[in-house]
């Protein structure tokens, strides 16, 4: 057998911890994306968990209980952060482990790091309170809180040498991101209502006599809910099908890390596809089986171990 050996520079132990700390965060809050990450070699799994233990921070102050302006206070703090870490102020020393692991990770890899300022300015949109008139008004927000961590995610896997087009790599990515956004936002359509948000364009709610809202376990009256559901699914399929352009780019793990997290969402969003109401009733998941069976799948190219490794550890994480 053929084992492929990673090169696994020397981590010193701060930041090794820090490391530790985002992969924690990662493996008991991703409860979709830690299936991809998994599969990554160490190097780049500990650099994508850096981003999804920031990632996750910002979106926490944007969903958290604070009042509005202490958010305001957070965001920029979390930005100033930011700036200390692209400068290379952060020690690895440092008290805070995201920021030490994010530090690295940005050395190690060329991420654009603005990805996660534009981050920001999307949590910033929500509190605002901005809605969204058109599919390119919302698509706008989209690329700012999910196409931006797309295209940081290509800057950590890289493109496979000889891949063709590879310069589109950082669009497809982009387009990925805003297929998880859309179908994310489908999915969380009533929890955002009850938190008095809509993502979904108003032209579209317009159209289908949904302009009245989600707040409840029912479309509203007189309502085609499955229409409007039906009609943003189509949408959400096109830009899965441009961002998979992405993946023969990619070498095989991190091909396997993008159609895990795809393939995850592609499922949820057949699930909605066949029972739209369901995400007025409550929020519409899979079995952690089936998250640990799609992960697998596309790590079937891989050894065997390193397959039942996977699907062992995302099983007993996510049940
Ligand atoms: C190329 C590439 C890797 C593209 C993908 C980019 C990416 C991971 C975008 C994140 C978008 C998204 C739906 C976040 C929701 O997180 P959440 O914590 O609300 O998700 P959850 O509730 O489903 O766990």
């Amino acid at each position: 057998m053929i084992r492929t050996v990673e090169p696994s520079p020397h981590v010193s132990a701060p930041v090794l911890a820090a490391y530790s700390y985002c992969e924690a965060v990662t493996g008991t809050q991703a409860r979709n994306f830690a299936y991809g990450i998994r599969l990554l070699p160490t190097p780049k799994r500990r650099a994508m968990s850096a981003l999804y233990a920031f990632s996750r921070r910002v979106d926490d102050i944007g969903d958290g209980d604070l009042e509005p302006a202490t958010k305001s206070t957070r965001l920029a703090e979390t930005r100033a952060l930011l700036a200390r870490v692209r400068e290379g102020e952060v020690a690895e020393d440092d008290t805070d482990p995201v920021a030490v692991a994010l530090t690295h990770a940005s050395r190690a890899f060329p991420v654009p790091l603005t990805g996660l300022d534009e981050l920001i300015d999307g949590v910033e949109m929500d509190l605002r309170g901005e809605t969204y008139e058109t599919w390119d008004d919302l698509r706008t927000y989209c690329r700012c809180v999910a196409g931006a961590i797309g295209r940081l995610s290509v800057g950590v896997f890289g493109t496979r040498p000889g891949a063709r087009g590879v310069e589109r790599a950082a669009e497809y990515a982009d387009t990925l991101g805003l297929a998880l956004q859309l179908t994310n936002i489908l999915r969380d359509v009533r929890e955002d209502a009850e938190n008095g948000r809509t993502y979904l364009p108003a032209d579209d709610l317009a159209k289908f006599g949904c302009s009245a809202g989600f707040a409840s376990p029912t479309p509203p009256p007189g309502s085609d809910f499955a229409g409007l559901v039906h009609f943003e699914v189509r949408r959400a399929r096109a830009l899965f099908a441009e961002g998979y352009r992405l993946l023969p780019m990619l070498d095989r793990r991190s091909g396997a890390c993008v159609a895990a997290m795809a393939g995850i969402y592609r499922r949820l969003l057949d699930r909605i596809e066949r029972d739209p109401e369901a995400v007025l009733r409550g929020r519409v998941s899979l079995p952690g089986r089936e998250k640990a069976y799609v992960a697998a799948r596309g790590l079937s190219g891989l050894d065997a171990r390193t397959v039942s490794r996977v699907s062992r550890q995302t099983v007993r994480r996510h049940p």
